[in-house]
């Protein structure tokens, strides 16, 4: 179900583009054109956070704010100007933040915050703080942007926390602590976790100089000077968030297939060389298939290259149902692999031919055109250790199905 956002706007223009930007961000977006109606609509509705005009023809000096706040909805306000007396009733109540309408990036602005609200839902942050107040006064600026939050008094505190939590991706770690400092933590962090999957963000009352570069160079990525007021922490935490993000888009980008979405060679060398250590170190056998569609070339001579491309994206889409929990991937073309990693050679074989034969009989079921193809498989287990080996025993293999006339698995 989509998450419902509240705009309280009395410009119906600007109310109109504040929609178009929640709903291009997968909100469903109700509009009030003054408090009283923002009133019946919250009477009504959950929210998921609010925009919230701050001048309104009933409401003219901020009063729409506490009336979202105290009613537990995550609240932006947009503003004309930020003269005095504006700041001074935004600073006093806990809102997500303020956007000044007139600056020229406030709608793109307004976007960034609105996609990363559900993005810091999944987010977990590690609050390292000895103490108490501090901790909390980090924990409520977190939960006010909806972040998941885990708390430890010290260093040694912090990493068995992150060890029984690896998917915690930002630490926010006091250097003042007993038994591990802020620091030393960073450091020990640093040589278990690399920067692409985890954010360090060092915070420190001590006005002892260089401690900031310390900081950074023991691995922190930024630092923050305690006292911090909100609108400070909030910037530098979304923008290290950011970081991460794009690094695991970046990431995912590389070891995907464009068309298919499987995950490509890359992928597939950089796992299954890993594997196969391990696999090597317990002296067990690795069970690997090449699955190649027969007389791909014919289906793009008749059907077109476009055609060809759908056949190969609903055919991969096969692939998670029938081989759950193993590693599949696309080598090219129309060459896929499927490397096991459970299952006996005989329960792989039993998969294995079940899809080939629901490919035989489903195939022309996938695609509009309704092309009807086989595949060929190749497949090997054996005590191998090289990939490389494994995907020429298999390569052969398919050749030989190929050979004794398609639609078949050889091993
Ligand atoms: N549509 C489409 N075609 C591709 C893609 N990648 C490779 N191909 C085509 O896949 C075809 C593979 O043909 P061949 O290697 O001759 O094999 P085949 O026709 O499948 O015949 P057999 O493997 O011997 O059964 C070539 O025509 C390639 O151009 C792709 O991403 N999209």
């Amino acid at each position: 179900m989509a998450r419902r956002i509240l705009i309280i706007e009395d410009t119906p223009t600007i109310a109109k583009v504040q929609k178009h930007i929640a709903v291009s961000c997968g909100y469903e977006a109700d509009i009030a054109g003054s408090l009283e109606q923002a009133k019946t609509l919250v009477a009504e509705h959950n929210y998921f956070c609010a925009v919230v005009d701050f001048i309104l023809p009933d409401a003219p000096s901020g009063e729409a704010i506490p009336f979202t706040v105290e009613n537990e909805i995550p609240t932006i306000v947009m503003t004309g100007n930020i003269d005095n007396r504006t700041r001074e009733t935004v600073d006093k109540y806990p809102i997500i933040d303020y956007i000044t309408k007139e600056n020229k990036q406030a709608y793109q602005y307004l976007k960034n915050q609105l996609t990363r609200l559900p993005r810091n839902e999944n987010v977990k942050v590690l609050v390292v703080e000895d103490s108490r107040h501090s901790r909390m006064y980090i924990r409520n600026l977190l939960e006010r942007h909806k972040y998941q939050i885990l708390e430890a008094s010290d260093g040694i505190e912090g990493l068995e926390i992150l060890k029984q939590n690896p998917d915690i991706s930002v630490i926010i770690a006091d250097n003042e602590m007993p038994r591990m400092n802020g620091e030393e933590l960073c450091a020990e962090i640093r040589r278990l976790y690399s920067n692409e999957d985890k954010v360090i963000i060092g915070v420190s009352g001590s006005d002892a100089p260089h401690l900031s570069a310390r900081f950074l160079k023991s691995g922190a990525n930024d630092y923050l000077c305690k006292p911090f007021n909100a609108e400070e922490f909030y910037c530098r935490l979304s923008l290290n968030v950011d970081m991460l993000d794009h690094i695991a888009t970046i990431r995912l980008q590389a070891n995907t297939d464009y068309l298919t979405k499987l995950p490509n060679r890359r992928y597939f060398f950089e796992q299954t060389i890993r594997e196969q250590k391990v696999r090597t170190a317990k002296q067990l056998n690795s069970n690997l298939a090449m699955i190649d569609i027969d007389h791909f070339k014919h289906i793009n001579d008749n059907y077109g290259h476009d055609v060809g491309d759908d056949v190969l994206s609903t055919f991969a889409t096969l692939f998670e149902r029938f081989f759950p929990n193993q590693l599949a991937a696309r080598m090219g073309g129309e060459e896929f692999v499927v490397y096991f990693l459970d299952n006996t050679a005989e329960q792989n074989l039993e998969a294995l031919e079940l899809f080939r034969q629901y490919v035989e009989l489903n195939s022309a079921s996938f695609t509009q055109h309704r092309v009807a193809f086989t595949v060929s498989i190749g497949f090997v287990s054996a005590l191998e250790p090289k990939i490389d080996g494994l995907l020429k025993i298999a390569d052969e293999k398919l050749y030989e199905a190929k050979e004794h006339g398609r639609n078949q698995i050889q091993y």
